[in-house]
């Protein structure tokens, strides 16, 4: 019997995706899994390695990519990204939930495999306001705010062409767009709560 769907979170760097994400896991213990993507940016504080992320170096990661280990890697705002095959199969072994958190190419290469996951987009109100939130959230340099905006314009293109997301969830309150997620999820959280 196959397992449940992953899920795909995808949308401009400051959307909301780890905000929704982690309530989203809080608030089901045992139901979510989160894939744990590699990636060559230094880690934030407060992140931890092999929990947010695989922090990695470019040498190793290409070593990675080139032995097929990857089933997508992509380079964003100046670092490279990627989700390891291993990183989805610890989720679907525990028959979890899988979320995976990826840019727009991300979403590309993906629809490219056997995933089928569910896809879903979040979008910031406005540019005005993902960039107040990006400024707040102090994670980013100058540089890599202006590289994260650049590619949030282009982001906000493409997730509006029809057929590439299953949902667009506009994040401006927060309690509405964690309604409108959930709502997205239901069913695949009652299959996993039936079954336990
Ligand atoms: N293609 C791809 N994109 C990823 C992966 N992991 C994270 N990303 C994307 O990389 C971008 C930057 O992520 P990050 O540096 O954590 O910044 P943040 O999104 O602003 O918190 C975001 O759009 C993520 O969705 C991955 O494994 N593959
Ligand atoms: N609905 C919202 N209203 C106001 N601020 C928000 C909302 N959603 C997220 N934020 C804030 O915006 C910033 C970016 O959110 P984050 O979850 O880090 O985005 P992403 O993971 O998509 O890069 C964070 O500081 C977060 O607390």
């Amino acid at each position: 019997m196959p397992g449940p769907r992953p899920v795909v979170l995808s949308g401009p760097s400051g959307a909301g995706k780890s905000t929704l994400m982690k309530r989203l896991m809080r608030d089901h213990e045992g139901i979510f899994g989160f894939s744990v993507s590699h990636t060559t940016r230094n880690p934030r504080p407060g992140e931890e390695d092999g929990k947010d992320y695989h922090f990695s170096t470019r040498e190793v990661m290409q070593e990675g990519i080139d032995n097929g280990d990857f089933i997508e890697n992509a380079v964003f705002s100046g670092n490279m990204y990627g989700t390891s095959k291993a990183a989805i199969e610890d989720v679907l072994a525990m028959n979890k939930i899988c979320i995976l958190d990826v840019d727009i190419q991300g979403v590309k290469r993906i629809k490219e495999t056997d995933l089928n996951p569910i896809y879903i987009s979040i979008q910031p109100p406005s540019m005005e306001i993902l960039e107040t939130r990006l400024r707040d959230r102090q994670t980013e340099t100058e540089e890599s705010l202006q590289k994260r905006l650049e590619a949030a314009r282009i982001d906000m293109e493409l997730s509006n062409e029809p057929g590439v997301f299953d949902a667009v969830i506009i994040n401006d309150d927060l309690e509405r767009a964690y309604e409108e997620l959930k709502d997205m999820l239901n069913d695949e959280i009652q299959k996993i709560q039936e079954k336990s």
